[in-house]
């Protein structure tokens, strides 16, 4: 089966002359959850309309569930679902006549048993004679999501789904997207929150300035990329790290009570237990050590300051 989505060496310059995307490649397996992270301006959105057609590319082939978005615009498009960032209703709509009628755009016959399937995974079948103007923020959001899914796309674009959302507003989204992914959707979702794309994807692309830095599997990104950092607090305080630890990568904090290491979690050789016996023979005794992995901020972080 060919991927679901398929981008070749796409390109974009805006009539300004901006440069938004160079030379992105990227494919996308069905099922997965892929998160596009990058900060503003990165180049999300733009890559996100140039695959559901609304911009046009510079450069670069697109592929959806196989179908070319030039010689097969309709096939590739049928399959694509879009929540942009916005919020976008005919406020004196009901959400039931939304859904219908943004499933007639794509020239589906109506399907009331798949629209009532829908609105009742979103929770919003109670609503459904309401008018989208008396919807709380939150449910506006799923109708816009029901909307996006009312012509069976196989492919789901969320972008930004929880920009300026509170935090149960977002963690009820993840939920959702979850459960949209057990029934078979593929999903990709851009955001800047870093937190949720450690929660979510399966992959992660990280894209900055219009190139796309690196694509990799969540858990093997944080694994290969990811410092753990052993804290010891001392009973007492240094003024200075002392020579003879001078082998080890430490920093001590201002207070001088707090020594960091910083190692490689998958190397060998962490170099811990040697530092905490030569700890011993200096006599510096410590009332506490903690150690944590580096989050995918971390890692975010250093991938865009070692690009730049
Ligand atoms: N129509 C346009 N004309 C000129 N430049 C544009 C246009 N649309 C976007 N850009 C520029 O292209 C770059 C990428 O914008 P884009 O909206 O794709 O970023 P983004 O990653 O989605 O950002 P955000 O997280 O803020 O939504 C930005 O520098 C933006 O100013």
């Amino acid at each position: 089966m060919p991927a679901i989505l398929s981008i070749e060496a796409l390109g974009k310059q805006y009539k300004s002359g901006h440069k938004a995307l160079e030379g992105v490649d990227l494919f996308i397996e069905r099922g997965e959850i892929f998160a596009l992270l990058g900060p503003n301006g990165a180049g999300k959105t733009t890559l996100i309309s140039i695959v559901c057609g609304t911009v046009t590319r510079s450069a670069g082939t697109i592929t959806v569930a196989g179908h070319d978005i030039d010689h097969a615009r309709r096939e590739a498009r049928q399959r694509i679902g879009l929540v942009p960032q916005e919020i976008a209703l005919d406020m004196f709509s009901t959400v039931l006549n939304t859904v219908r009628f943004s499933r007639g755009l794509f020239g589906k016959a109506p399907d009331p048993a798949y629209i009532e399937e829908i609105l009742r995974d979103l929770s919003l079948w109670d609503k459904r004679h309401a008018r989208t103007m008396e919807l709380s923020g939150g449910m506006k959001r799923r109708v816009m999501i029901a909307k996006a899914l009312s012509h069976e796309p196989e492919l789901l674009f969320l972008d930004e789904p929880t920009a300026g959302v509170d935090v149960n507003l977002r963690r009820d989204m993840w939920a959702l997207v979850r459960k949209l992914r057990e029934r078979g959707m593929t999903i990709i979702l851009t955001t800047h929150y870093i937190e949720e794309a450690e929660e979510m994807a399966d992959r992660v692309g990280v894209i900055n300035g219009g190139r796309l830095l690196l694509v990799e599997d969540k858990a093997a990104l944080m694994r290969k990329l990811g410092k753990r950092q052993l804290t010891l607090t001392l009973q007492a305080p240094l003024s200075a790290i002392p020579a003879e630890l001078a082998e080890w990568s430490l920093t001590l904090a201002e207070d001088g009570l707090h020594l960091i290491y910083s190692f490689d979690a998958e190397a060998e050789d962490t170099g811990m237990p040697a530092l905490l016996h030569r700890l011993d023979r200096l006599g510096i005794a410590y009332r506490d050590l903690d150690t944590s992995r580096s989050s995918l901020e971390d890692i975010f972080v250093n991938l865009v300051e070692q690009a730049a």
